[in-house]
This record gives structure tokens, sequence and C-alpha cells, in this order.
């Protein structure tokens, strides 16, 4: 459990024991250009004009004094995000690599942020360690490497950029189009080794070809448009029904879009059910001489079977950024051994094969992209730790308060993190009835509620009691006052 006054109460006491109070404005923070603030605004939220009138006098909220905050920032996260939290004051701790299960358990102990891409494994047990945790940022779109279920019963907000990646994704998968289509990378390699080898057979336009985009959300859509600009005819397969870029046409069947696709394309989240997506039976149901394309994630394609299907020719080829195990950071050899041992059985297979073209997880790697994305996340994280604004969480109900200004002194802003059963809102309000609740917001999201109230003619060294009484609760699963 979170120790008083140390993370969890806003507020707080800092190391000398006195209250820490920081008024200042911080209008680069709360002017963020980040396109998911207008995208997650709830329902009545207030319009853009609006909005800058009231930022004009926002009071930046701090929930302790701000050096004490440790955040450490795994797998190279672009200089944009850590300049952000820097700008904080915040203590942050940079790594360019990821971490495996037990030295994160280690590291993670006294950290309150934390921030990773798509390969460290933030696992229940992990989190059970993280005591002082209170969110986390992904630096990219896919969230399948945190348990979510369990961020959120610890009171552990997660934040993603849901598509400040998408474009690069869509062009990476244009260009293997062509370089497929044409045994690009093959002829590339052959001449690096001194091998002059002209041909045309087997290489072809891709103009009038068919593209079956699988998961047609922010990347297949884009890429969908890219397609038909070159001349291609679309089709898509997704879950639910989805309005066509262009010409594009939606099927009904995942096997009716791999019997008419001439290139297959993967743009899927991790799931139970895209676990192996694309198996034998569906590389049978694919067209003779067709080629696949996963940047989605490595769980979606049963990798021997692919190997099966570029061995016998049933794939022409395929371009693979994503697999099942990959290695920790830049530098570490793709081979069996230094991936998790037995998964990566396959690599050997993998490098052995002509016309596969194999990417290190790159799909998203742009100076673009990253840098868009260190600003959207790291924004994030810092509205969260100092306002407590969840707007664009994935694991968390979305809660926004109106900022407090410099008008309002007195105020702290309340943030309880609770079990969602009932009587919780009475008991708080109890706790909070000394004060006058000028706003107070709350949802629920599954088991977990986020209520947060703005209370006025709050005398500093009330704080704790406050704290203290909502922590008693049975229902708490975090409590944090923001002053
Ligand atoms: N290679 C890389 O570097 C990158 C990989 N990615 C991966 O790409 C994935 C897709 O990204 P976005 O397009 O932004 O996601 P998105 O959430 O916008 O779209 C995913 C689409 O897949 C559909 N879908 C879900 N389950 C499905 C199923 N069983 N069958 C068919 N369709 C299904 C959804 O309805 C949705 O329309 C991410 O989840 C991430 O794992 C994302 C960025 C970079
Ligand atoms: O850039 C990365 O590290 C991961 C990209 C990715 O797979 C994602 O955004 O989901």
């Amino acid at each position: 459990m979170a120790q008083p006054y140390d993370i969890v109460s806003s507020h707080k006491v800092s190391r000398s024991g006195s209250f820490a109070a920081n008024l200042s404005f911080n209008q680069g923070m709360s002017l963020s250009t980040s396109p998911v603030l207008s995208f997650h605004s709830p329902p009545g939220s207030q319009s853009q004009s609006q909005s800058l009138a009231n930022l004009a006098r926002t009071k930046s909220l701090k929930p302790f004094q701000t050096a004490d905050i440790k955040v450490l920032l795994l797998e190279n996260v672009n200089q944009t995000g850590i300049e952000i939290l820097e700008e904080q004051g915040y203590q942050v701790e940079t790594m360019k690599s990821s971490l495996g299960e037990d030295e994160l358990i280690e590291k993670i102990k006294d950290v309150h942020v934390i921030g990773i891409r798509s390969k460290t494994q933030l696992t229940a047990r992990v989190l059970e360690a993280a005591k002082s945790l209170i969110v986390i940022g992904c630096f990219c779109i896919g969230t399948n490497q945190v348990d979510l279920q369990a961020a959120a019963q610890h009171g552990v907000a997660v934040f993603n950029s849901p598509f400040s990646n998408s474009r690069s994704v869509a062009e990476l998968t244009i260009a293997e189009i062509v370089c497929l289509a044409r045994q690009l990378t093959d002829r590339s390699a052959e001449l690096h080794n001194g091998t002059w080898n002209k041909v045309s057979a087997g290489c072809w336009e891709v103009r009038g070809k068919t593209l079956g985009i699988v998961g047609y959300g922010h990347i297949g859509s884009q890429l969908s448009v890219l397609a038909e600009g070159m001349g291609m005819s679309v089709i898509y397969y997704d879950v639910i029904p989805l309005m066509a870029m262009g010409i594009a046409r939606q099927v009904k069947t995942l096997d009716e879009l791999l019997s008419r696709a001439d290139f297959v394309t993967l743009h899927v989240p991790e799931l139970p059910e895209t676990k192996n997506m694309i198996g034998p039976d569906q590389f049978a149901k694919m067209r003779d001489g067709s080629y696949l394309i996963n940047n989605s994630r490595g769980s979606v394609v049963d990798i021997p079977a692919l190997v099966d299907a570029m061995r016998t020719q049933k794939l022409a080829g395929a371009a693979i950024d994503v697999y099942p195990a990959e290695p920790k950071g830049n530098g570490d050899y793709f081979n069996d051994s230094s991936l998790q041992s037995g998964k990566g059985a396959w690599t050997d297979d993998l490098r052995s094969l002509k016309n596969l073209i194999l990417t290190p997880h790159i799909g998203g790697s742009t100076e673009e992209a990253q840098s868009a994305i260190g600003v959207e996340v790291s924004t994030a994280l810092v509205k969260y730790v100092n306002e407590g604004t969840t707007v664009g969480a994935v694991n968390m109900p979305e809660v926004s308060l109106r900022g407090l200004t410099d008008q309002e002194p007195d105020h702290a802003r309340v943030i309880f993190i609770h079990k969602n059963v009932p009587g919780v809102l009475r008991k708080v309000n109890e706790v909070l009835s000394n004060h006058n609740v000028d706003k107070q917001m709350t949802d629920s999201r599954g088991e977990v509620a986020y209520l947060m109230a703005d209370i006025s003619n709050v005398r500093q060294p009330e704080i704790k009691d406050l704290w203290q009484n909502l922590e008693d609760l049975s229902s708490r699963i975090r409590t944090r006052i923001l002053y």
C-alpha cells in the first residue's frame, strides 16, 4: 500500500514534513495540441475557445513536491516525451532497452510513473510489486503488453497513443507491397553479395491487384486510401461494420477476403480472438502465389505454418515486422537462444527464406511518429499526475473536471479510485461534508470506479485527515489529493 504523504496523497507533505503546494502556471502543458484530447472529450465538454479562456487562468495543481516523482522510461522513448516530464521537475531515468520481469520487479518498486513501448511486459506480478506506481504510459498504440485489468485493480491508469504512428505503419505496408511484388529485397541482397541477377519472372506491378486488409481501424483505413492511390482494388474484413474509404468494399468473412486477395495485410490488435488468426487453414484458403504482410502483433500469425506456406510456394512472399518473441533491445541477435527459451525456434527458418522481408518491429519507428507520441503520452501522464484527468485512459473510466483557477486558492481536488460497489458516494460525501463540494464527477468501468471532486475552504492541515478518512473506506483502491 502506498504511504500517506508519499505518492498517493497529492498534496502532501514534503520529505521535511511541510506541505508543498505549487501554484505556478503551466501553459505549455495545458495547451497541448494532443489530438486525443479533442477526440475523447466527454459530452458537454467545453469548446476550444472556452477552454483556452479558462486555461489562461488555470491553477496548476501539483500532487506533492514534483521532484519527488520518479519516472522510469524504457525502450528509448523519444526526447520530446522526456523533456515534458523533466520540465515538471520529475526525476526521469531513461533506458534504451526493455527489462525482463525479475529486473523490472526490482526496479519498479519506488517508481511512480513508468513509460514503455511494445516490449516491456507489465504483468500482474510486476504490478503487484509496483507499490508506488500511479500511472503507465505506453508510448505506442498497442496496450496488450500491460495487464490492464490488474493495473485498474491497483488504481493505476494506463495511457497510450491511439494513432500517432498509424500513418507510419500504413506507409511501411505500402512499401512492402511494392517490394514483395518486385522481389526487391532479394535483388538488393544479391547485388550486395556481388551477384547481378536481372529477372522479371514472378515480378509484378501492383496496379489492378487486390489488397485484402484485415482490421480496418486507424491503420487499415489509412492504408486503404494509399493503396487505391496506386490503382489497387481494396477489400477489407473487420468484426464491426465500418465505412469504406474511397471505393473499398467490406467483405463478410475472413475466408472470403483470403480467397480474393493478392495481398493480405493484418492490422488487428492482439486479442484472444486474433491469436493464430492466420494458420494452416487460412494459408490453404489464400490464393496461390499471394503475399502476406503482418505488421500487427506476432501472435496473430502461426509462424511454422507461414514457413510451410513459403516453402511450398503457396505464398510468393511475405513481410513480417512483429514476432511471438522479440529481442529486448538493439544489437541482440535474432536467434532462438537470444529470445525466451524455445520461443524463437523458428528464427533460422525465417532467415533462410527468399522474398521474406524481416523487419525489427519498426512499423511505427519514424521521427514524426515517435516525436508526436512522446508529446502526446507525456502530456497525458502529466495531466494525470498533476490534475487527475483520465481522459484517454484505456483501463479507467474517463473523468475530467474543469481546472481550478488562481481565484480558488483554498480549493483541493480529491481523487478516489474505488471498487464499484453500492454506497461509496454517500460515504465519500460524508468525509467531505465539512467542505463545499464545488464540482464532482464519477464514472465506472467494470469493477473500478473513479471519483473526482473539487472542494473549497480547505486548510492545509486538514488534508492529512481528509486523506486518511478516505483511505479508511473499505471500497478504497487509491486516494489522491491535489492541492
Ligand atoms: N508494427 C508496429 O510497429 C505497429 C503495430 N501496431 C499494431 O497494429 C494494431 C492495429 O492498429 P490500429 O489500426 O491503430 O488499431 P485500431 O484499433 O484502430 O483498429 C483495429 C481494427 O481491428 C478490428 N478487429 C479487432 N478484432 C478483429 C478480428 N478478430 N477480426 C477482424 N478485425 C478485428 C477492430 O474492429 C478495429 O477496426 C495495433 O493493435 C497494434 O498491435 C500498431 C502500431 C505500430
Ligand atoms: O514503436 C514501438 O515500440 C511499438 C509500435 C507498436 O507496435 C504499437 O504502437 O503498437
